[in-house]
């Protein structure tokens, strides 16, 4: 495994089962500051689990979870609840209330979470982030009224209203054709690189995540069995990963191979 960035978020020996099914068996992964990390595997892994986990959604059954080297699983629960903060989630289905417009619903965790109650400055942020999202003035849209790309913007909006350090995305390109895939994959690179947030990606859409990411996981069997940069991936020895890239690629595959020091 190479590594060579500070870690911000990590996760340790994480196990969580459901009745008889043992999904997580003792996943360990860390996500390293400012970087796009993605985690891939086969369906059904324990992907989502595991990402649900860290920002607690789930409760685990034995494991660590740390941030910014605090373990958040041993914290009272009102830090939990603080540093949970940090984090930012982009859901499969986007979760806008649909009895809402656009802007309130951007506007809801301003005033939920944060206990924003100048009206001035959510209109600013809420108006900032849908410019950002491109898509200016649709505030007074209801959720039903958006294609299923700008209801993923919309959510997008929302979570960066609330300026997270760390972001989380699962399946944010599923049931979009090819050219919105690729819009919403290139605002994953825009959002890490023009705030600088950590994200964590769950995606099946393999051939991006070797485009984008800085690193990748691979779960399988309940354990991250390798993680490291694309080219790493690509190169390993690992029978189950080299089966599981190949199955994913119908093309070559072309990563740039950068020199990457050990640490
Ligand atoms: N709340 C739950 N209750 C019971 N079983 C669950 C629950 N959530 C997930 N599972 C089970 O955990 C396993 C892993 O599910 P998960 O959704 O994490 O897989 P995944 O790797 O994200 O799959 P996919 O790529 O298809 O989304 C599955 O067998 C699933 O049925």
């Amino acid at each position: 495994m190479r590594i060579v960035d500070r870690t911000i978020v990590s996760v340790h020996d994480m196990h969580k089962r459901f009745g008889e099914n043992k999904v997580l068996q003792g996943a360990t992964i860390s996500f390293p500051k400012g970087k796009i990390t993605a985690i891939i595997g086969q369906s059904g892994t324990g992907k989502s689990v595991l990402i649900k986990t860290i920002i607690g959604v789930l409760t685990a059954d034995r494991g660590q979870i740390f941030y910014e080297g605090e373990e958040i699983t041993a914290a009272p629960p009102e830090r939990r609840r603080l540093i949970r903060r940090n984090f930012g989630y982009l859901f499969q289905d986007s979760a806008l209330f649909d009895s809402m417009n656009v802007y309130d619903n951007i506007a809801f965790p301003l005033v939920e979470t944060l206990r924003m109650k100048d009206k001035r400055k959510i209109r600013t942020i809420v108006e900032e982030k849908l410019e950002w999202i491109g898509l200016p003035g649709i505030e007074r849209k209801l959720p039903s009224e958006l294609s299923g790309g700008m209801r993923k913007r919309v959510g997008l909006a929302r979570t960066l209203a609330l300026q997270p350090s760390v972001l989380l995305f699962d399946e944010p390109t599923t049931g979009l054709d090819p050219v919105l895939a690729e819009s919403i994959n290139d605002l994953i690179v825009r959002v890490n690189q023009e705030f600088g947030i950590t994200c964590i990606l769950i995606t099946h859409d393999i051939q991006a995540t070797f485009r984008i990411s800085d690193y990748i996981g691979f779960l399988y069997d309940g354990v991250i069995q390798e993680q490291g940069v694309p080219a790493d991936l690509v190169n390993t020895d690992h029978p189950v990963l080299k089966k599981f890239i190949d199955n994913s690629f119908s093309t070559p595959l072309e990563v740039e191979v950068t020199p990457c020091p050990d640490i």
